[in-house]
Order: C-alpha cells, then sequence, then structure tokens
C-alpha cells in the first residue's frame, strides 16, 4: 500500500474552518477572533513569534482545549464536543511529543494503531524505519524519533495531519529528511496543519502560510504573497575597483538609473545596489553590457519570508480591540 491511497480528497473542500476563535488564560487573551481556513490537500503553516497562541490554536482544534468563543469545525465536527469521534481522523505530532525510552518501534507502532491502521510495514518503509523496528525509542536520532513520530500520526489513515514543531532541535541533515518526509505527505495529497519558527521550512514546504501576533492573524497568502507584499528590497553587491574616480562616479551613476533601482551605495570599494527584483536582472546585463569580467565576490540578497515576519512582527499594533 502507498500513502496516496489512503486520503481521498476532494482539493479545496474545507477540513478545518475558524471563525472567532478565542481564548484566555486567566485574565490573558492569547487567541483573540482568529479566523482560519485549512483547505483538504494543501499544507498550511502557522508561523509567528514565540506566545502568538500557534500552539493554543492548534490544541483548540483537536479538542484538547475549549475555546471561550468561536466556530470552529474540523472534519464538519465540533473539535470540542465531538472530541471522540475526531481524534481517530486526525493524526499529531504535539510540540510535546515523547515516548517511554525502552520501547521499541514495532512496538510503539503496535500500540498506536487503531482499528482503521493499514499499512504499517509500508510506512515504516517509506520513512526509512525498516531496519529499526527492534531499536528502542532511546536508540533513535532525532531525525528517526520525528519520523517515527510521523509514522505514528499517519498509522490510522488520518483525514488531517497536524505537526507542531517538528524539527526543533534537529541538525540540518535530519532536518532535511524529515522535510523529504513531510514533502511526500504533501506530494500524496494529505492535509497537514505545520506550526513552526522555521521560515525556510515554511517556505519549503508549506502551499499557504498564516502569519500570527498577539492572538491574531496578521497576513496570510502564500509565502512567495508575504514576501512581496512585506519585504520586497533585494541588494545586488560587489567590489567594483575602478581607480579612476570619475570612472566610478559614472559607473554609480549609471548603475542609479537602471529600472528598478532605489538606491547606490559604495564603502571602501564595495558597492549595494538596492532595489526591486527588476534591479537583479538589469544590474547582471549592466556588468556583461560595460564589458566588465563578473565580479567574483557578486552576491544578491533577496528577501525571504523570514524579513517578511520581520517587517509584519515589527508593524505598529492595532490596539484597538486588543484585549
Ligand atoms: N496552560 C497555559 N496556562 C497559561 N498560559 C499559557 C498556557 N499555555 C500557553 N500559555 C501562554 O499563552 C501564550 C500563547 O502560547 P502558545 O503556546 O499558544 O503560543 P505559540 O505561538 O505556540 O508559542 P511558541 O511558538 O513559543 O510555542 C504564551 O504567552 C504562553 O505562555
Amino acid at each position: 500500500m502507498t500513502i496516496t491511497e489512503f486520503h481521498p480528497v476532494d482539493p479545496g473542500d474545507p477540513v478545518v474552518t475558524v471563525r472567532g476563535l478565542t481564548k484566555a488564560y486567566g485574565d490573558r487573551t492569547v487567541v483573540d477572533r482568529l479566523d482560519l481556513d485549512v483547505h483538504a490537500g494543501e499544507v498550511l503553516g502557522l508561523i509567528g513569534a514565540n506566545g502568538a497562541g500557534k500552539t493554543t490554536t492548534v490544541e483548540c482544534l483537536q479538542g484538547l482545549r475549549r475555546p471561550d468563543a468561536g466556530e470552529l469545525r474540523v472534519l464538519g465536527l465540533d473539535p470540542f464536543h465531538d472530541a471522540d469521534r475526531l481524534r481517530p481522523q486526525i493524526g499529531s505530532q504535539l510540540q510535546s511529543s515523547g515516548l517511554p525510552d525502552r520501547l521499541r518501534v514495532g512496538e510503539a507502532v503496535a500500540l498506536f494503531a487503531g482499528p482503521r491502521a493499514t499499512g504499517a510495514g509500508a510506512l515504516l518503509e517509506q520513512f526509512g524505519l525498516d531496519d529499526k523496528r527492534r531499536s528502542p525509542y532511546a536508540g533513535l536520532s532525532g531525525g528517526e524519533r520525528q519520523r517515527l513520530f510521523l509514522v505514528l500520526a499517519l498509522l490510522n489513515r488520518p483525514r488531517l495531519v497536524i505537526l507542531d514543531e517538528l524539527t526543533q532541535g534537529l541538525d540540518p541533515a535530519a532536518r532535511r529528511e524529515v522535510w523529504t518526509a513531510v514533502a511526500q505527505l504533501r506530494d500524496a495529497g494529505t492535509t497537514v496543519l505545520l506550526v513552526t519558527h522555521e521560515l525556510d521550512e515554511a517556505e519549503a514546504l508549506c502551499e499557504r502560510v498564516v502569519a500570527m501576533r498577539d492572538g491574531r492573524v496578521m497576513d496570510q497568502g502564500t509565502p512567495a504573497e508575504l514576501v512581496a507584499r512585506h519585504a520586497r528590497e533585494v541588494t545586488v553587491r560587489f567590489a567594483l575597483s575602478d581607480t579612476d574616480l570619475h570612472t566610478t562616479a559614472d559607473a554609480l551613476q549609471s548603475l542609479n538609473r537602471l529600472p528598478g533601482v532605489t538606491g547606490v551605495t559604495r564603502d571602501r570599494g564595495q558597492v549595494a545596489i538596492r532595489g526591486d527584483r527588476r534591479a537583479i536582472a538589469h544590474v547582471g546585463a549592466w556588468l556583461v553590457e560595460s564589458g566588465r569580467t563578473i565580479p567574483p565576490d557578486l552576491r544578491v540578497d533577496v528577501p525571504d519570508l523570514e524579513s517578511a515576519l520581520l517587517t509584519l512582527l515589527d508593524s505598529p499594533t492595532d490596539k484597538e480591540g486588543v484585549a
């Protein structure tokens, strides 16, 4: 059996619909009238600063916390009141997931398998754990542990998979292994809600991201849309080693006139050209057309989701109505 057989999806169907979710701990509102949609077959990333309310939101979606207000529908059910019916349909790996040290991989799979479970062997093989069946949890590497949690999350053929800080604390190679596993889910059309601080991870895996701050949605869209809206500026840098001052001044002026360029500075022989994405192409063409050798230190800093989120988190708070 392959993973694609588990998840009959009608792309675009609402899997999660949240309207006005509000949750307070004591007198502190940590999720504040939140709206959220997750559609069938998409990988949606929930991103934001520490304490933005991401984990509380996914805990409410799994019926682990009772919302103070709001309409929540997960696979057509109310997560809090229909928790028993919903639980078998959701596969989750929570931030605090852990297993007893001596539990072997095969035993964990047997323990977590519900009546709907099928294809455990295929899953272990797919996630590279087939030869680890007899290994105790304590003997697994970080990447193997996270892949085991993915196997356990998928074991009961869930219609929605929720992953909270899946790659936290993993080394770069292990992160890549886990990314590959999530990309497999995505390619198989599984609906995934991914809570992450790792913005390169969100960029690599998520079709859509929702950026949260103080319990509210700041913006949402594809990673590229968020970058385009909040972090447009690119910088092209290289050493401009003309010794003749006139030539240098002419060069800087002509760079400054290129389409898309908004500013040019030169500091100790290094020129920095700022602008929008058009500037990259025009600076490249300028270097070629001016007959210069392409500088070996030519570097292009392109904005990414991290710069977009930093801009968003820096924007003024909408105090009005914030509890
Ligand atoms: N059980 C609890 N009791 C009281 N306060 C809590 C509880 N759980 C979370 N909080 C607080 O609620 C706020 C939101 O926490 P939450 O874990 O939902 O945010 P988050 O966006 O997931 O943060 P992080 O990225 O750090 O995990 C935080 O300030 C946190 O300290």
